[in-house]
Parts: C-alpha cells; structure tokens; sequence
C-alpha cells in the first residue's frame, strides 16, 4: 500500500500517475482541478479518456451495468466540457453529443476511479494509455521519480479495508459533559489518511452481556456547527448522553463525512440538493452511489476492544447489517433521533423513503 498512498497524494496534488495493469502502462490524473487535457495527451502520446462512475452515467440518463465506463475524447473537447461531464446537474447538449461513444472500463480504468475516491475528488478521472512512441520517456520519467508508477490492481483495492489494519495510536481521559468519565482512543488507518476515534464511556469491559454502541459517521457542519441541514449534531449528543444512561458503552466516531463522500463533495451536493436534487440524488450527480461507507474500520476497532455483542443506536439498517457480516453480534437497536425541523425534513424523509432508514412515525408528526 506504500505507493498507493504517495498516489493518492500526487492525485490530490493533480499530478498524473501512472497505473500498470500487467499488460499496459495508462496515465491517470483526476479531472478535478485539471486545467489541460493536452498535457496528458503529450505525455502519454495518445488521447485520453474520462472515465465516469455508473452513478454519473445514471444521472444523465444512461443505463450501464458495469461499475464505470471510458468516454474516448475528441480532439475539441475543452475543459467547460468536462465539468459539464462530470459534475453539472443537467449535462449540456455539446457535452452530451460526447458520451456517444462510451466503453467499458477496463481494470486500470476502475482502479483510476477507486484512487479519485479514496482521495476523496470527484469520482472522474482522464485516461491515457502509454503510447509505443513515449514508452521510453515514460519509463524514464518513472525510474527518475518524476511519475509514480502503482499496480492496477492495488489501486482498484484501495477502498476495501483488511481486518487487523488499524493501528491503535494513541489515547486519553477526556471527561465529557454528558459522560464523565470517558476515554478517546485513536486508531490510524495504515496509508495514514484517515483516522477514526472510539469514545469509550464508563467501564464497557465490566458490563454483563451487550455493549451499547453509536456508530457515528462524522460531520463537520452538523456535529460541531449545529447544522440545521441535517440531525447529526443533536444524535451525537444525545448517543453520548443515551450511552451513559445505559450504564457506559462506546461511541466509534468514524471518519466518513458526507457518508464517505468527503467535506468537499458534500457541499457540492448541499449545492446541488439547493437546485431541488434530494441528498441521495445530489449524490449521484456527482458520480457517488447512495452511501458509500464502508464499516470494516468499525469492525476493527470493535476487534481491538474485545467488543463482540452490541445494543446498536441506530436508525439506519445498513450499519446493523454491516456489523452482523463482520461477525459482531447486533442483540438488538435502539432508535436515535434528533428534532425534526423544516429545515431537516426533507433530507430526513428521502433517508426513510429511499435508503429505509427507521424513523417509525417521527416523520410523519412533524407539522402536524
Ligand atoms: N453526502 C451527504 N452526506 C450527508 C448529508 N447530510 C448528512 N450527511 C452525512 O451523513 C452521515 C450521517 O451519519 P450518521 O448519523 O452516523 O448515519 P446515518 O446513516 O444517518 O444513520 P443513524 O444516524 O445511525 O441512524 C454523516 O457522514 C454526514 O456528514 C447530505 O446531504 N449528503
Ligand atoms: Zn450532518
């Protein structure tokens, strides 16, 4: 994973990289902050392609089975273009007449995608395949580290945990005002980008049967500025007060804004879900699927504290089912709401309509 990280980082730095699949050699560069297709195109000695998710092809109206698809690109495609390709609500008719001529991605196509998302861009990526002619400035580019060359394969991998992967760093006692007596343990994901907190309040480790458990994905705009946009900020208060009347338990605070999307591509939706799109729509414009967490960090953390049966605060069944596949009991959920408000209902409703979150009749009261 050594050289998927620095990757990710030239990626993120809108540096191309190159990705060998075993039979070829294809340039990658993320189409967010790209200002010229041509110097890829010079580079590699061959037109590139953008590359876009299913989700993005969906939400202009195309069908396709596979996970992403490769749009060979025309001399004249400018950059205003590729914006409208890759995150504009309502491509435009130029932009549109392009996607003509869509194909499968191939592996080093899909591991270009993986790389743009767990760098946390814009799920889109221009792809060039190393032409015969530059094959030898290529090669030497690479062996003086000019560009970083990382196995395909390892690219496409580079969204999926392996158990036992965090590392446990660090920890303290920080009394909450809620939960008195609690401990903030962290633990780093190996490529170091990520890290996530277990809040352990009370004594866990001396209950008789389940641990009460919230698994809470972070959010920067609910939690600690009270976003009126969602519940978050008011179901981690009330997880932390609801674990300490349960007599302790943990809070997994997870690295996951945006449900995995990242703070940046978060706003672009809140943006996007201003113009009418609902949260999981807004999503999907910009090339993400409805939620694109992943709880195996979860798992793991529960792993390190030796926690294997849980009473899970949650209103959301993919966590439940996410836990019970990693092998944690789930004895049972209790519900977590925060107050239903104008503001809120919309994106609280299309989480119960269309992801089943379980709200009961919390909903349907509001208003009334
Ligand atoms: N992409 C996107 N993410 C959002 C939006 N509103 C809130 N979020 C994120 O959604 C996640 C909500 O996290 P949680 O409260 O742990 O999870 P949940 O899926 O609502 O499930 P429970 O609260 O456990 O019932 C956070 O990562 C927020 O940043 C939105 O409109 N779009
Ligand atoms: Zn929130």
């Amino acid at each position: 994973m050594y050289h998927i990280e620095r990757a990710i980082f030239d990626i993120r730095r809108g540096l191309p990289v190159v990705l060998n699949t075993g039979e070829k050699r294809l340039l990658v560069q993320a189409l967010e902050g790209i200002e010229s297709v041509d110097m890829l195109a010079k580079l590699a000695g061959t037109r590139p392609s953008l590359v876009l998710t299913r989700h993005r092809l969906e939400a202009m109206g195309m069908s396709l089975t596979a996970e992403a698809a490769c749009l060979p690109l025309v001399e004249h495609v400018n950059e205003d273009d590729l914006q409208a390709l890759a995150v504009v609500q309502t491509a435009s008719r130029p932009a549109h007449s392009l996607l003509s001529g869509l194909k499968p991605a191939g592996p080093g196509e899909r591991g270009a995608v993986a790389l743009m998302r767990r760098a946390l861009l814009i799920p889109a990526a221009l792809c060039a395949d190393v032409s015969d002619q530059a094959a030898e400035s290529v090669a030497q580019e690479i062996a003086q580290g000019k560009l970083l060359e990382v196995d395909s394969r390892d690219a496409a991998k580079c969204l999926a945990g392996a158990p036992g992967m965090l590392k446990r760093v660090s920890e303290a006692r920080i009394p909450l005002e809620d939960a008195a007596e609690s401990r903030f343990v962290l633990f780093r994901e190996p490529d170091g980008l990520r890290e996530h907190v277990a809040v352990v309040i009370g004594q866990p480790e001396t209950l008789e049967g389940a641990v009460p458990l919230r698994l809470h994905s972070a959010c920067l705009t609910g939690d600690l500025f009270g976003s009126l946009r969602c519940d978050c900020g008011e179901q981690l208060r009330n997880a932390v007060a609801g674990i300490q009347a349960m007599g302790g338990g943990v809070l997994l605070y997870l690295a996951q804004e945006g449900r995995g999307i990242g703070l940046a591509n978060k706003l672009r939706a809140y943006t996007l879900q201003d113009g009418g799109l609902d949260t999981m729509d807004a999503d999907q414009v910009l090339g993400f699927g409805d939620d694109e967490r992943q709880y195996a960090v979860a798992v793991d953390m529960l792993n390190a504290l030796k926690i294997s049966q849980v009473q899970l605060l949650t209103n959301n069944p993919l966590k439940i089912a996410a836990l019970r596949e990693g092998g944690i009991e789930v004895v049972s959920r209790q519900a977590l709401y925060g107050s239903v408000t104008d503001q809120n209902h919309r994106y609280l409703s299309a989480k119960a309509n269309r992801a089943g979150h379980l709200f009961g009749d919390v909903l349907g009261r509001h208003g009334r």
